[in-house]
């Protein structure tokens, strides 16, 4: 029997809660001072704990959002984040009880599927949490511009403190998810975001505004370094390729800037090709982006589109929601449940790799992932679940 219970934690439980997260994650507890305005950010919407006795052990929260699924579609998403052990109670299983209780709760709550961004690669496979989609960590040495003849018929101004905490969510908003795996932002991950980069961490807010209005924005921050100044972008977000355009153009255009770095950027947004010259700008790293856990599997994969080829049948293992498992059929017209042979054979974690379009399924059998399918079934499987544009998240959480 284990020394511990796992339970939703109260309200009165919240700071002890955020302190053993906040420890875990190496970083200072909130000061009495800053509790009431870091309480109304850090709500209790999800948030599972672990108990010995009265002392918190462990947390793990999540928040309400939907994500755009490949053809348009929406589902509902539970946003996992703020998981952390006490580091005196690890390795005993706390969070395997917590991510037990945590997807029982979100198959309850309707959540179609779960997301988070992974401390380590080597936590949540095992929760069936698979990378569903990476990003690239952008680098480019200056001075280098955007190519003439680059349609970019925008402008761009920076907005400081208030007034940028103001503007970003409604131009998110109007941009719209429009890339699979991107998600709609709670009203509490702008007050933590913005409270954090916009008021203490002294980045700025560049939006760019092309004919039809506001369509894109930056947030950023310039230091000074032994040579040069660098510039570090976060959250930048475009509706259009000319908006892509514009704000790459500005951000290679302030003076003293000698090395811009773009972190979580789209594997296919290539800065490159933008510039006069290429080899400016680089993708330094490619990352694991947002895990994806597919908790209703059926219903998660009636909501996407697929392509063009002759159907195939999956059968899904599902250690931790054994509900899900089965065949299914997948073909141009969609997916259901079947009982007919499987082409291929695969676990939760696996499917949500393919889910978004991110991987081939000929490298998920290669890494023997998917076992059973011959090259055929592997090349029919890509058709149906490719995208015309890479899965992006651009939301860290
Ligand atoms: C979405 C996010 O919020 S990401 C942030 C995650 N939090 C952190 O990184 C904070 C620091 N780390 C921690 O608080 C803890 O180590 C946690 C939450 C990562 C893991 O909690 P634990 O209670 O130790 O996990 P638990 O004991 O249930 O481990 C389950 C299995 O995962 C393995 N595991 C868990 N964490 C790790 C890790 N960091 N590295 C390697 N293996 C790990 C365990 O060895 C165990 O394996 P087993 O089933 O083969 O025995």
């Amino acid at each position: 029997m284990s020394d511990y219970t796992v339970r939703p934690i109260t309200e009165a439980e919240r700071r002890p809660a955020l302190d053993v997260l906040l420890r875990s994650l190496h970083r200072p507890a909130v000061p009495d001072g800053r509790w009431a305005a870091v309480a109304d950010a850090w709500a209790a919407d999800g948030t599972t704990g672990a108990f010995d006795g009265d002392r918190v052990i462990g947390v793990a929260c999540s928040a309400a959002t939907t994500m755009t699924v490949p053809g348009g579609g929406t589902v509902p998403m539970a946003a996992v984040d703020g998981v952390g052990v006490s580091a005196d109670r690890t390795r005993r299983g706390v969070l395997t009880a917590m991510m037990g209780a945590q997807l029982a709760e979100f198959a309850e709550r309707g959540y179609v599927v779960a997301g988070l961004h992974a401390s380590e690669a080597v936590i949540y496979g095992r929760f069936g949490y698979g990378v569903a989609v990476r990003a690239a960590t952008v680098r480019a040495e200056l001075p280098v511009r955007v190519r003439d003849g680059i349609a970019a018929p925008g402008a761009v101004a920076l907005l400081d403190g208030e007034e940028a905490i103001a503007a970003a969510p409604a131009i998110y908003e109007r941009i719209g998810q429009h890339r699979p795996g991107m998600i709609t932002r709670p009203a509490r991950w702008w007050a933590i975001s913005s409270d954090w980069h916009l008021r203490e961490e002294g980045f700025r807010l560049a939006v760019h505004t092309g004919p039809g209005g506001a369509d894109g924005f930056a947030v950023l921050r310039t230091t000074p370094q032994d040579r040069g100044v660098r510039l570090e972008v976060r959250d930048l977000h475009a509706g259009n390729a000319a908006a892509v355009a514009g704000l790459w153009r500005f951000l290679l255009s302030i003076d003293l800037v000698t090395t811009v770095i773009a972190p979580d950027r789209p594997v296919d947004e290539e800065v490159g090709v933008l510039l006069t010259d290429p080899r400016r700008a680089r993708t330094v790293a490619i990352r694991d982006h947002l895990w994806l856990r597919l908790v209703d599997v059926p219903a998660a994969l009636a909501a996407r589109t697929y392509g063009t080829a002759e159907p195939v049948t999956l059968e899904v293992h599902d250690r931790m929601l054994p509900a899900n498992g089965g065949r299914y059929r997948l073909g141009p017209g969609g997916a259901e449940r079947t009982e007919a042979p499987a082409d291929l054979h695969l676990d939760a974690e696996t499917l949500a790799m393919l889910y978004l379009g991110e991987w081939q399924p000929a490298t998920l059998a290669l890494a023997g992932r998917i076992t059973g399918a011959d090259e055929n079934v592997l090349a029919r499987t890509a058709a149906l679940f490719a995208t015309t544009q890479r899965p992006w998240c651009g939301t860290p959480f």
